[in-house]
Formats: C-alpha cells, sequence, structure tokens
C-alpha cells in the first residue's frame, strides 16, 4: 500500500448560498450535495483517484450515514479492509454552508459514537508495516500511537495533518513524530509562541521556519488558503508555492484536505517537494471550483 490513513470519516451535506444566513432567517440553497468528508478520507480518495494505493483506517456507524461512507470510498477505490463498523452507533456528519462570493466555508459536525470504537489489531499492524506513508490528524488517538511506534520500526514515513480550529495538546505527540507536517496557519499560529509584536500577522514562510525549528522533521508546510503555502525542507532551502486561479473558487471545503492528498501522491510518486506542492496546489484549485469536499476531476 502506498498511503495509510488514520481519521474520522463523515458524512457532509453541503449547501451552497450567496452570502451566509442571519440568524433566525429562512434562505435558499443555490444548490445542495451530500459527499464524503473528513480530512483524512477525503486525502485518501484523493490520493487514490491520482493513482496512488491508499488504505483508511476508521470506524463507522452501522447507520445510513455510514453505509453511505463505505460505498463512497469504496467507489473511489480506497481500500476499506481496516474500517470496521459497530451496531449502536452513529457516524460522523456535517452541516457545511458554502458562500459563494468568499468561497468560504462554515462547518457545524457532529462527531458520532462510533470514532471511539476503534481498536488496534494486528490487521492494522500488517497494513501499516507494510505502507510506504502512514497520515492522520490525530483522531483515533491510542491508534495513532501505536501505528507511530510500528512506522517507525517498518521505516514507513509519517505525515501530520493539522487543520484549522484543530489544534489540541493530545495531539502534540503526533505531531512530534511526524516526518511531513503540512498544517494550516491557524493551526500553526495555535502551535507556536505569539511573537513579541503579537498583533503582527506572521508570513506563512516565517511560520513554517518556527515550525521547522522546533520539529526538526523532512518537510513543514503551512498553508495559507488563497495566498498558498510556504514550505521548508530540513536539507534545502524554503519556497512559496501559490494557490492556483483563487479567482475561481466558489467552495472552499477540502482544499486543505485534497491538498495533502495530491502532495502524498506525488511524494511516493518520487516526484521532488516543489513538484509535489503544484500537483496539490493544481488539484486544491480544481476542487474549489466546484461545490463538495471531494469534488476536482480525475485529472487536473
Ligand atoms: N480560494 C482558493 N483558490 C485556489 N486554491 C485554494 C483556495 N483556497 C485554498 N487553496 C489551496 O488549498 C491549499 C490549502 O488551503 P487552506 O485553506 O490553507 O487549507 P484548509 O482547507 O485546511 O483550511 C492552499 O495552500 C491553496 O493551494
Ligand atoms: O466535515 C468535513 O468534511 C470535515 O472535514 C470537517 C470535520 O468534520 C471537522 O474538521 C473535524 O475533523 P476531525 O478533526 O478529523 O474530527
Amino acid at each position: 500500500m502506498d498511503i495509510v490513513g488514520i481519521g474520522v470519516s463523515v458524512w457532509d451535506s453541503l449547501m451552497l448560498v450567496d452570502a451566509l444566513p442571519q440568524p433566525g432567517s429562512v434562505v435558499q440553497a443555490e444548490r445542495h450535495l451530500e459527499g464524503i468528508g473528513g480530512g483524512i478520507t477525503v486525502a485518501m480518495a484523493t490520493a487514490a483517484r491520482l493513482g496512488s494505493s491508499a488504505a483508511l483506517i476508521d470506524s463507522l456507524g452501522e447507520d445510513a450515514a455510514g453505509t453511505r461512507i463505505l460505498q463512497a470510498l469504496n467507489i473511489e477505490g480506497v481500500d476499506t479492509q481496516a474500517i470496521v463498523r459497530s451496531a449502536g452507533t452513529t457516524s460522523s456528519v456535517a452541516s457545511i454552508w458554502s458562500e459563494r462570493q468568499s468561497a468560504e466555508r462554515t462547518i457545524v459536525f457532529s462527531p458520532g459514537s462510533a470514532c471511539e470504537r476503534l481498536q488496534w489489531t494486528p490487521q492494522i499492524e500488517q497494513l501499516i508495516a507494510r505502507s510506504r506513508v502512514l497520515h492522520f490528524n490525530g483522531r483515533h488517538g491510542d491508534v495513532c500511537l501505536q501505528a507511530i511506534r510500528v512506522a517507525r520500526e517498518s521505516g514507513v514515513k509519517i505525515s501530520f495533518d493539522g487543520g484549522a480550529y484543530r489544534y489540541r495538546p493530545e495531539i502534540l505527540p503526533m505531531l512530534r513524530a511526524a516526518d511531513l507536517v503540512i498544517v494550516a496557519r491557524q493551526f500553526a499560529e495555535s502551535h507556536l509562541q505569539p511573537p513579541s509584536d503579537s498583533e503582527r500577522r506572521r508570513p506563512a514562510m516565517e511560520l513554517a521556519e518556527s515550525l521547522m525549528e522546533d520539529l526538526d522533521c523532512e518537510i513543514v508546510a503551512v498553508t495559507d488558503g488563497a495566498a498558498g503555502s510556504a514550505w521548508v525542507e530540513r536539507e534545502g532551502s524554503g519556497f512559496h508555492q501559490p494557490a492556483i486561479s483563487p479567482e475561481l473558487a466558489i467552495d472552499t471545503t477540502g482544499c486543505g484536505d485534497t491538498y495533502h492528498g495530491a502532495f502524498l501522491h506525488g511524494y511516493v510518486r518520487g516526484h521532488g517537494t516543489r513538484q509535489a506542492a503544484e500537483l496539490a496546489a493544481r488539484v486544491a484549485s480544481e476542487n474549489a471550483r466546484r461545490l463538495g469536499g471531494l469534488a476536482f476531476a480525475t485529472s487536473p
């Protein structure tokens, strides 16, 4: 297996609206769409769409959302052998409003109860030991910690996704174990000490350099929405990867997730970091032109 992800899948319901509704108002959506979500899930589906072999480790409820998630993953060609379903539990679902003008999305999610049921098994151990990259964002934390041990023993690269507003102390051991660290600006700001002139908006490159100094890993990137991303390699100089055609974006749901998946696809194919980052920006840009967390066409 090229890439194995550990994460919580979500069944997303998206509404495209002109502008975010005022509290108490009733507005009609321009469009509605349902589909798979969840940062690691979308990254694995992205890598699979691009031609990598990708597997997901997760637990789903025995409910309609769980059935839809599983069907969608199978259609995308993601290996689901390590996904378990638990009777009497619920899957994670999210309600997403996407504002056409700003392309900004607002997410309310309900984590469900199935995610508490994932257990470490010899099957998971084997899957990880035989992969090239392990990708996670800290959900299913106990399983991630075991996975880190196996990845280290087996020479598997560890990739960490730090999403905006998802920073919390319990993810620190996973962040510190990673070789490849790609995080959103807001995550990086939450982790790093504020500068002495704390009102200043720090350039993404400064955040990436500070993260590299702290983590001393192979690659760090800080993604900054329509402003692109800043990349720093342990061996080598930093570079900026611009976002592509941000003026065409209508919905940025899944931009970061498809960005991760496409970068990892390029990375396991042996592309250099710059080439893989450029592919990631192209895929995320295509994704932003359509409604949905996993919306890009197969060949951007
Ligand atoms: N409006 C946009 N238009 C084109 N590309 C975008 C847009 N927003 C984000 N991207 C691409 O997706 C990457 C990740 O986006 P970002 O918003 O930082 O992550 P997240 O979705 O995790 O919050 C960016 O570095 C950029 O390449
Ligand atoms: O709905 C989607 O498609 C999302 O990706 C949003 C996720 O529900 C939240 O961001 C929580 O993500 P986790 O930290 O993995 O639990």
